[in-house]
């Protein structure tokens, strides 16, 4: 294996009792290594710890033991080294498309020319050269949401992080964008991490799926994924995905009988 990209090494997360009561352990110590290149997608119930997860490696969150080290060196806070994709939209409504997607990259400080080149190269990557001059609210979800992908490229991060991206996307358009992201994937060759409740996604994406356990968040399996790229959505239909896709919804499933008999 190549040098890790990305070690979590011992994290866990407990959040104090609101209002005098018991602590909630959201994550028990968890160890994950990524090499440069992965693509891992974590998947689980609701509550199983994985924006949190996902929190502590973009630096949002500190964890209660353990550490994140991004090639070699701890993680202390939000870096550009880490591009971040949430479920929400997030574009700054003040500022057009070519602004948004421009926005972290002018905050380092970075030449007016360069920030043109890549702004241009990230929105025809991501099919919206023709709305660069639009604002937010003109755009569909699904636009937004490239929009944040292109925002999260153009600063080149070693590492993406996206949180349920297509979580608020119609069934279509989710499909499509999958496509999309995965086609830059391929392209690009980022390390990303990508946190989905949908099973079908979690498979189609990966080259590995991690699965959660809830109360306290835990890693329950890792599942590697090997078909080969560049990947369509015929694949949705070959046996080996369905088998996939069964083994992960009866561990979900089982999963999610536990908690409820937890109450
Ligand atoms: N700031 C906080 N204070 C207290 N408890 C928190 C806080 N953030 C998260 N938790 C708790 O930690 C647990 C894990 O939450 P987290 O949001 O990481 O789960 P999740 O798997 O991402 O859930 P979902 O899929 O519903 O988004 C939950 O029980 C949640 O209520």
């Amino acid at each position: 294996m190549s040098a890790p990209e990305l070690e979590i090494k011992g994290v866990s997360r407990v959040f104090p009792g609101r209002k005098g009561g018991a602590p909630i352990e959201a994550l028990s110590p968890t160890d994950l290594t990524l090499a440069k290149n992965d693509f891992v997608t974590i998947l689980g119930p609701s509550g199983c710890g994985k924006s949190t997860l996902l929190r502590i490696v973009a630096g949002l969150d500190k964890p209660t033991t353990g550490e994140v080290l991004l090639e070699g060196k701890a993680i202390k806070g939000p870096g550009a080294d880490r591009g971040m994709v949430f479920q929400s939209y997030t574009l700054f409504p003040w500022l057009t498309i070519r602004e948004n997607v421009g926005f972290g990259l002018r905050e380092k400080g970075v030449r007016d020319k360069q920030v043109r080149e890549a702004v241009d190269l990230y929105l025809d990557r991501v099919g919206l050269s023709a709305f660069a001059d639009h604002w937010p609210k003109q755009l569909s979800g699904g636009m937004q949401q490239r929009t944040a992908i292109a925002r999260a490229l153009a600063n080149d991060p070693k590492i993406l992080l996206l949180d349920e991206p297509f979580g608020a996307l119609d069934n279509q358009t989710r499909g499509l964008m999958q496509e999309l992201l995965l086609g830059i994937w391929e392209r690009e060759k980022k390390t990303v991490i990508f946190v989905t409740h949908d099973i079908e996604e979690s498979v189609f994406m990966a080259s590995r799926v991690v699965t959660m356990s809830a109360r306290p968040g835990r890693i329950s399996s890792i599942t590697p994924v090997d078909f080969p790229h560049p990947r369509d959505y015929h694949l949705k239909a070959d046996p080996e995905f369905a088998r996939l896709r069964m083994k992960l919804t009866e561990e979900i499933r089982a999963e999610v009988v536990a908690a409820a008999s937890r109450g």
